[in-house]
């Protein structure tokens, strides 16, 4: 087979309600995701040696604990016949702890790929599951269809929410989802919403209050994105968001950001780029194998 780059799309929750709490410690969600034309890169090439190495460009993200690495290891030791060699190249471009889900969607573009190398008799429902084992939100990046999400954020209703210009600004810092969803003052009685009564007005983010608390950099980017258009948190954060109608608009916007927060603008996506391309190189149909 021949070697591959494929993309891993960030995500955004376009909103985020906390409804529960299961007794495992996971928190139930209601939420939207969308994809953005932005995200990491990874390249798969098929090698002679019977091995798998993986290189990440962000070094401090090398090793055993990478989504990526642990994708693998799943599935070599899920199918210990079918893996061959392998080598992984991964471009990073999406801020770690940034709301944006990019180590999911390594994780998901990996699962993907290996599906496709090494031809595992696996159907896109059950890459899913496994993906589950990795992360809640792995799921929805195998899948690849902008979906409503309930559970703990895999089951996962397809849906075509607008496909707005977004400019997504990363403020500096950091936030770990875990601290997030093991915070005392975290909200999580949000009332349960039917998927298609969703509207940008009666959603919100409800992680947003307490990480502007913890994180004043959130708020003060918040504060200055809600000037220009509609904006909220994405996940966790840090990363934050804006709507626009126009991607100048947007652009414009994103020429006057204050340093030092940084920031791109991206299109949303109701299907991930990852599944259209390998919808093209593969001599196996995804969708319809199974
Ligand atoms: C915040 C979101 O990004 C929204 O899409 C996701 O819910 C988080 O997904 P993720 O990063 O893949 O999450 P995981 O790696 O599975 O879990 C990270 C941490 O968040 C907590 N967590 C995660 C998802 C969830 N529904 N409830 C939780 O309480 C887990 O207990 C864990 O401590
Ligand atoms: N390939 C990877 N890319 C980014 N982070 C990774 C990767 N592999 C493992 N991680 C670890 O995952 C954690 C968070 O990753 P990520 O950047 O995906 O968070 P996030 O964007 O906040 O995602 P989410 O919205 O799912 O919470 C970090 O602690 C990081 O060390």
């Amino acid at each position: 087979m021949t070697p591959l780059t494929l993309p891993a799309p960030a995500k955004l929750n376009l909103f985020l309600h906390v409804v529960g709490r299961r007794p495992d410690g996971y928190h139930a969600l209601q939420t939207l995701f969308q994809f953005l034309d932005f995200g990491d890169s990874l390249n798969f090439t098929p090698i002679a040696e019977p091995k798998v190495t993986i290189q990440c460009s962000q070094t401090d993200l090398a090793g055993p604990n990478n989504l990526v690495n642990r994708a693998v290891a799943l599935v070599q030791n899920e199918f210990p016949k079918h893996w061959r060699g392998l080598r992984i190249d991964i471009d990073k471009r999406l801020p770690t702890g940034g709301g944006l889900g990019g180590g999911s969607s390594d994780a998901a573009t990996t699962l993907l790929a290996l599906r496709h190398f090494w031809q595992l008799p696996l159907s896109m429902t059950d890459l899913a599951s496994l993906g589950l084992q990795l992360g809640a939100d792995v799921p929805v990046f195998v899948n690849g269809q902008a979906a409503f999400a309930e559970g703990i954020g895999e089951q996962l209703t397809p849906c075509q929410p607008q496909s707005p210009w977004y400019l997504v600004i990363h403020p500096g810092v950091s936030v770990s989802t875990q601290s997030i969803f093991q915070h005392p003052d975290l909200p999580r009685a949000s009332a349960l919403i039917q998927p298609q009564h969703w509207t940008w007005e009666n959603t919100r983010n409800d992680c947003e209050p307490l990480v502007r608390q913890l994180h004043p950099e959130v708020a003060n980017a918040l504060d200055w994105l809600v000037e220009y258009a509609p904006s909220r948190l994405t996940g966790t954060g840090a990363c934050i968001f804006g709507r626009f109608d126009s991607q100048t608009a947007a652009t414009d916007t994103l020429a006057q950001l204050p340093a030092p927060w940084t920031g791109f603008v991206a299109r949303g996506l109701n299907e991930s780029p990852v599944c259209s391309l390998l919808r093209q190189a593969s001599t196996v149909n995804l969708t319809k194998q199974y």
